[in-house]
Order: structure tokens, then C-alpha cells, then sequence
């Protein structure tokens, strides 16, 4: 893994029930020691498949702890030393985001980035003496274009994103 200040990882998630159904077929596959991802065209067999290198690639029997702990863990530790930090999930609907960030309780391998980042945060507070630390907290959602804040009462939306006329942002 390198130094840089941003990190693209890659995670690939197993079929879920439906698919399987379906007789869907995985098109993608990892070379995790190498970082790369693969992804064959179905019915395409005589061309190569599409290779992408990332700076960290999870397939479907890695877990939540191991990526936190590979990816997450030294970010969250630059954090409780005043750097900035964030960490998002990007992906189409299904993809396992939420899978990924908040997690799952059992088995306690695949809890999420999120609660796993909190007790990181709290047990470096509670160990370190003569620092005094400030945490806030918000979590907001966008969704279909709105940002919405999930600790308010209602679902209240607080934004309508907009794009720049010009640089499109
Ligand atoms: N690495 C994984 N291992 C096992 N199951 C997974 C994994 N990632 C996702 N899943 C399962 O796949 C399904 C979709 O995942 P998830 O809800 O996290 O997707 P999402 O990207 O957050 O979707 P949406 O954008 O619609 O909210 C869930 O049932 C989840 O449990």
C-alpha cells in the first residue's frame, strides 16, 4: 500500500440470493497481493479481460476488519493526531456500502468502518493524558439529490444539491 494522501480501494461483494437465482455468473475477478481487479465480458471468452489496479482490492471472502485495519485504521489514527481524514463509500444501489460502513454485529468480523472508527477514536481519547479532544458528530444521507440529516427527528431534508453552471461541481 502506498503513501499517497488519497486511497481508491475496490471490494467485491458475494451474489446475493437473487442473483443466484438467476444463475447470474461472476464477472469479476481479484489478484488481491497485486491490487488488481478483472472483469471478463460474458459470452467474450477470446477477449482479455479488463484489468484495473487499485490501491487496495477486497473479493468476497475478505472482511470488513481486515480492510479497517489495512485502510481505515492508520487514517483514524492521523485523525486523533489533529490531521484531516475522511473516508467514503461510492457504488451502485446493492453494491454493499452500507455493508461496508456500518456493518454487520455477527460475526463481529464484518462490523462496519463506522463503529469500528468510533471505538478507535474513544479508546485513543480515553488512553491519552493531558490532551483534551472535541468530537462532533452528524450523519447525513444523499439521496436522490438531497442531503438529509438521519439524527433528526424527522428525515428532514436540509440541502438540494446543485450542480455549477460552468465546471459541472
Ligand atoms: N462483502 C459482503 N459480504 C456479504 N454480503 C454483502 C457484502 N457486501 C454487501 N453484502 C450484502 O449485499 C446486499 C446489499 O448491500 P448494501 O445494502 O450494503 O448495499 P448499498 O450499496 O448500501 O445499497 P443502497 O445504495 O441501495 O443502500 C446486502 O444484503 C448486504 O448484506
Amino acid at each position: 500500500m502506498g503513501s499517497e494522501s488519497v486511497k481508491v480501494v475496490a471490494r467485491c461483494r458475494p451474489l446475493d440470493d437473487r442473483e443466484k437465482t438467476l444463475c447470474c455468473k461472476m464477472v469479476l475477478s481479484m489478484d488481491v497481493h497485486r491490487c488488481q481487479c478483472f472483469i471478463e465480458k460474458p459470452g467474450a471468452q477470446d477477449e482479455p479481460p479488463k484489468q484495473f489496479t487499485f490501491d487496495g482490492t477486497y473479493y468476497i471472502n475478505q472482511t470488513t476488519e481486515q480492510l479497517y485495519n489495512e485502510i481505515a485504521y492508520p487514517l483514524i489514527e492521523g485523525v486523533t493526531e489533529g490531521y484531516n481524514g475522511t473516508i467514503f463509500a461510492y457504488g451502485q444501489t446493492g453494491s454493499g456500502k452500507s455493508f461496508t460502513m456500518q456493518g454487520v454485529s455477527e460475526p463481529a468480523t464484518q462490523k462496519g468502518v463506522i463503529p469500528r472508527a468510533f471505538e478507535h477514536i474513544f479508546e485513543s481519547i480515553q488512553c491519552a493524558e493531558n490532551t483534551k479532544f472535541l468530537v462532533r458528530a452528524s450523519y447525513l444521507e444523499i439521496y436522490n439529490e438531497e442531503v438529509r440529516d438521519l439524527l433528526g427527528i424527522k428525515k428532514k431534508i436540509i440541502f438540494e444539491t446543485r450542480r455549477h453552471p460552468i465546471c459541472s461541481l
